[in-house]
């Protein structure tokens, strides 16, 4: 979360009026996170978070995730839940722009995951894909491989002022990636961005899945590859394959990965590097003058983009047995 837009606390108490929350007694920005405005907000009847979708997110969108949540919820997948307001919307809108408030999650997120924290997330992960099958909205996964080379043309020509050879490099991967990017392997939702920032603990016990904005229609295993990149690095930028194996070991006890996911991760693995790599990098570029907000590192990225281009096969990501989660 970021704060890009600013809301006067008139202009919030009278959107309230609109809910069944009661008055506003406080609210702050939140300064965590890259994509939307978020608030922390305290109403007579709760805590509250309050996002207003700024600009990776398609109005058309919001109804598909935020009915998401809802029917994750149902299932037994714990994540914040969208108040309705007294119109039975679920999003309306403020300081022109589409806004929710969704409940206060209890929980941390981890700041150094550990193998537990992995193996917690990769059982959250199979179960959200196992709970989405009967989903009925469909949303196409603008940020997958079609959508990587318009944020390259965004961001080449000023790419090597971040680093000497980043342009070439990432115009390589791109093409190898759009040639061999699979196209029968298995899909449904996906929450596509489950970084450690969007898992909370209570204690070494996951309590639930936050920010739902990216998800969509695509490859299950992609999913998985986002969190090998996400979870399974050290702040060395040295791999960790105790952590890969209890995460993968995890996905596979609720969901087992087919002999075909299991052997195009490493370029699923390379996909999803690019993918953080392209976003990070138009954003850093592009910081909006006044927004409450610290850019990611996209060079994180390329460090970890190198590590999957040397895989030679499934069993670097800590399996033994093609075929099989050990
Ligand atoms: N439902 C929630 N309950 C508690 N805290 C939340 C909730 N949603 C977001 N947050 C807080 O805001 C931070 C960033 O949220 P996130 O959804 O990742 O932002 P963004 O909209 O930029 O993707 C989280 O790390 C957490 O601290
Ligand atoms: N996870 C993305 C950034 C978007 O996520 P947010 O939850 O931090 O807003 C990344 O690390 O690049």
């Amino acid at each position: 979360m970021a704060v890009y837009t600013d809301v006067a606390a008139e202009d919030l108490a009278e959107f309230l009026k609109g809910y069944d929350i009661g008055e506003l007694l406080s609210y702050k920005g939140i300064a965590e996170g890259v994509e939307n405005s978020n608030f922390l907000l305290h109403a007579t009847k709760g805590a509250y978070i309050l996002t207003l979708y700024e600009k990776r997110v398609a109005l058309d969108d919001l109804p598909y995730f935020l009915s998401l949540m809802a029917h994750l919820a149902e299932r037994g997948v714990r994540c914040p839940q969208p108040a309705k307001n007294r119109k039975g919307e679920v999003y309306s809108w403020l300081a022109e722009r589409p806004a929710a408030i969704i409940n206060f999650l209890e929980g941390v997120w981890p700041r150094r995951p550990n193998a537990a924290h992995c193996a917690g997330v990769g059982e959250a992960l199979a179960k959200m894909h196992l709970a989405g099958r009967d989903f009925p909205l469909f949303r196409k996964n603008t940020l997958s491989v079609e959508g990587w080379r318009p944020l390259f043309d965004l961001s080449a020509p000023r790419a090597d002022s971040v680093q000497p050879g980043l342009r070439d490099f990432i115009a390589r991967e791109l093409d190898h990636l759009e040639t061999r990017w699979p196209v029968d392997l298995p899909v449904g939702v996906i929450h596509a961005d489950l970084f450690p920032d969007n898992v909370f603990f209570l204690g070494d016990k996951l309590s639930g899945l936050i920010d739902f904005p990216f998800s969509c229609n695509d490859i299950l295993a992609y999913d998985v590859a986002i969190c090998l990149n996400a979870w399974c690095f050290e702040p060395d930028h040295s791999f960790n394959v105790t952590k890969a194996r209890a995460l993968l070991n995890a996905y596979g006890r609720e969901r087992k990965l087919s002999e075909a996911e299991q052997e195009a991760l490493p370029l699923l693995a390379r996909g999803a590097a690019l993918r953080f790599l392209l976003t990070r990098l138009v954003d850093f570029l592009n910081v909006p003058p006044g927004a409450l907000v610290k850019p990611k590192d996209p060079l994180e990225y390329v460090r970890k983009l190198r590590f999957h281009q040397g895989v030679e096969s499934v069993r670097d990501y800590g399996l033994t047995q093609p075929g099989c989660v050990a």
